[in-house]
């Protein structure tokens, strides 16, 4: 029996994560999770899974969930960032998923590393953050680190078993293909994007995710952001990694050997298979996910990402380059411009503007700890606040 703590039990990848283990009572037992704004769902998962830990964002918070638990739950009901690292690193946890959105799952994950636990990676954002930091942390305490991102999941599952990290070419492999839907405007035209709202923007053509991730593919930004992903978690440098439009999200990444051979992973768009090979690796086991039908299947067809169509996709690949500041600015000023747009408060296409000129203004300085990580995020928020703001102000005139 392994114990689970899923922190961002609530979303997207919580909820999916939740639907794998209810398959598999005797294999997974749900030991902690945590929730932050809905607490009618945490109340709701708590009653029907019975954890040990459920954590909340504050102390009201715990107040008011502990009136929605059960009687039959006897869970201890924690709050705060602390009580995320706790539940990350008790010693009790044998496995971790790492599904809370954007910045805020940072400390939670490097507990659960510093743990040496089995890390289930889906918060992407960890490693555009401080990617350096975060993989010595992995190797210095002998944690377990599984990608649950379908792209990454896919790459990992087609590399030899054997592959050591950072040493692509001793593996004969020529490069990694990561694959993008192109989201849900891939046919506009670049001046097509300034009006686009919200809704339009969080209805992906294939997948079912949470806003801020679904906002992100359609800008594109997701897959600059998996780019950076993939350098760090598979130890390779920029020019080793293609991004190729496949819209119907079938082939969920590729590795190119040198030999001319690609082993492809494939499946219908769901992150229960991931989520499901990630829970049981080496083993495999039922995902809920229906078989692949080739039969049904249309086509499989591909496409060149364009740059005036997705400048986030290349500002993010300019970013990985620069070095860590500029990976940090990026993941900061998009956590802002995100939310601004999804507010109403800026355009679509503003997104860009604003990720762009805090790339631009702090991509210089050397970030050697997590305390500088965290200061320099915190000042390229603020930067990425005053511009949105501007922006906001211009368009209320
Ligand atoms: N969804 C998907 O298919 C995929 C997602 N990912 C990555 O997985 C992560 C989660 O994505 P997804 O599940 O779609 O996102 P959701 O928005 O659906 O869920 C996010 C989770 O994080 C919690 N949360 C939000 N803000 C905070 C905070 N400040 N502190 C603590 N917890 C917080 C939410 O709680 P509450 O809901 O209670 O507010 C919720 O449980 C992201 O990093 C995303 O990029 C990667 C690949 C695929
Ligand atoms: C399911 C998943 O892993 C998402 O990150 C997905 O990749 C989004 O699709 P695109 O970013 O390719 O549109
Ligand atoms: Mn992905």
């Amino acid at each position: 029996m392994q114990n689970i703590t899923i922190l961002g039990a609530t979303g997207s990848i919580g909820l999916s994560t939740l639907e794998v283990m209810r398959l598999h009572p005797q294999r997974f037992h749900l030991y902690a999770v945590s929730g932050y704004s809905q607490l009618d769902k945490l109340a709701d998962i708590a009653n029907q899974y019975l954890p040990e830990y459920v954590v909340v964002n504050t102390q009201e918070d715990a107040q008011r969930l502990s009136t929605m638990i059960n009687s039959d739950c006897d869970a201890t009901i924690l709050f705060g960032e602390r009580a995320l690292c706790e539940i990350a690193s008790a010693e009790q946890v044998d496995a971790v998923m790492s599904a809370i959105v954007g910045a805020a799952g940072l400390l939670p994950t490097l507990a659960a590393v510093k743990a040496g636990k089995k890390v289930l990676l889906a918060n992407k954002e960890s490693l555009v953050m401080c990617g350096e930091l975060f993989i010595d942390a992995v190797n210095k305490h002998g944690a377990t680190l599984i990608p649950i991102d379908s792209e990454h999941n896919a790459i990992f599952q087609c590399l030899p078993h054997d592959y050591e990290y950072a040493k692509p070419n001793s593996s004969g492999i020529s490069h990694l293909l990561l694959t993008a839907s192109g989201g849900p405007f891939r046919e506009l035209m670049p001046a097509e994007l300034d009006d686009v709202t919200p809704e339009q923007a969080c209805a992906h053509p294939n997948w079912d995710m949470g806003r801020k991730i679904s906002v992100d593919s359609a800008s594109m930004m997701n897959k600059g952001l998996e780019f950076i992903e993939a350098k760090w978690l598979f130890g390779v440098d920029e020019d080793n990694i293609k991004v190729v439009i496949h819209p119907q999200s079938t082939i969920h990444s590729m590795v190119q050997y040198k030999d001319g051979s690609v082993l492809a992973q494939m499946g219908n768009p769901d992150m229960r298979t991931p989520i499901a090979h990630a829970l049981a690796f080496p083993e495999r086991i039922e995902s809920g996910v229906s078989d692949l039908n080739f039969f049904e299947q249309a086509s499989f067809s591909f496409e060149s990402p364009e740059k005036a169509r997705f400048p986030n996709l290349f500002l993010a690949m300019r970013a990985s380059r620069l070095g860590q500041a500029a990976t940090t600015a990026l993941n900061a000023a998009n956590e802002i411009a995100v939310e601004a747009f999804l507010n109403e408060h800026i355009r679509f296409t503003d997104i860009y503007k604003v990720n762009l000129q805090v790339v631009e203004n702090m991509h210089t300085p050397t970030l050697k700890t997590i305390d500088e990580i965290i200061a320099h995020d915190k000042a390229c928020r603020h930067l990425a606040q005053s511009v949105c703001a501007s922006m906001h102000q211009g368009r209320e005139k």
